[in-house]
């Protein structure tokens, strides 16, 4: 790929990025909060098809238009399940995430996103519920542009295998988005409109 071909990704992105915001608010403003809780049964239901036994799942603190999967989180911890949560730990770094359940002390992180106290223990893992302003049929997502998804699960799928989960409306679906090379792909993608696999 030449510079130029970057450039023209990047600006590409930047235009998807303006209309998907667009698309995910007003997705947020028609679901309210129902979103929250359909997404609940959809995500229970896919887990023992992913991986059997307790797993340690990945969620977000959510942020503006973003689906809330704090009840999701609580389900999961109520059955048996590790839940967790990203902490940012520098601008070109991948994400960590810090063992967390609903209910624990948050303190607020880069972004002023609310992440788990530093003396919460590290997790790896086995499910990531990725938050996004897009998606499309081959399992692409568009975020904010700072890569942190991107460069995570290129750091946790070459430790072990790590399945991302979008988590998004079924509103923010597009038919295809800009791509790099170094884009990672979600395995599935659950709106309020149930669980669905990429092609
Ligand atoms: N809820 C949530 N947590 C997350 C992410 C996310 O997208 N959503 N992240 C995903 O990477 C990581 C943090 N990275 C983030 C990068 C940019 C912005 C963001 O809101 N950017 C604003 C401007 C930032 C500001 O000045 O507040 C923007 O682009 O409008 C948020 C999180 C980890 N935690
Ligand atoms: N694995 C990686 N290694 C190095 N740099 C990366 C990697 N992944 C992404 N980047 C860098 O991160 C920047 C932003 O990437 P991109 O626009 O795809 O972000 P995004 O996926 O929309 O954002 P996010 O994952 O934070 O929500 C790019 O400039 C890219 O160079």
């Amino acid at each position: 790929m030449t510079d130029l071909d970057a450039d023209l990704i990047a600006q590409a992105k930047q235009a998807a990025r303006i209309q998907a915001r667009e698309a995910r608010a007003r997705a947020h403003v028609a679901s309210g909060s129902a979103a929250a809780t359909v997404i609940v049964p959809h995500l229970l239901s896919l887990l023992p098809e992913l991986r059997p036994g307790p797993l340690t799942i990945a969620g977000y603190h959510p942020k503006g238009d973003e689906v809330d999967v704090l009840p999701a989180l609580s389900a999961l911890s109520a059955a048996g399940h590790a839940t967790a949560l990203p902490v940012v730990t520098g601008r070109a770094w991948p994400l960590v995430f810090r063992l967390w359940r609903p209910g624990h002390p948050l303190v607020p992180g880069a972004f002023r996103i609310m992440e788990p106290m530093g003396d919460a223990p590290l997790a790896q893992p086995d499910i990531v519920l990725v938050p996004l302003l897009a998606f499309d049929r081959e399992g692409y997502r568009l975020g904010y542009g700072g890569g942190f998804y991107d460069r995570t699960l290129e750091v946790l799928r070459a430790e072990a295998p790590t399945i991302a989960v979008g988590i998004g409306y079924a509103g923010q679906g597009v038919d295809k988005l800009p791509i790099d090379a170094y884009d990672q792909k979600l395995d599935w993608i659950v709106t309020e409109q149930g669980a669905w696999r990429p092609a």
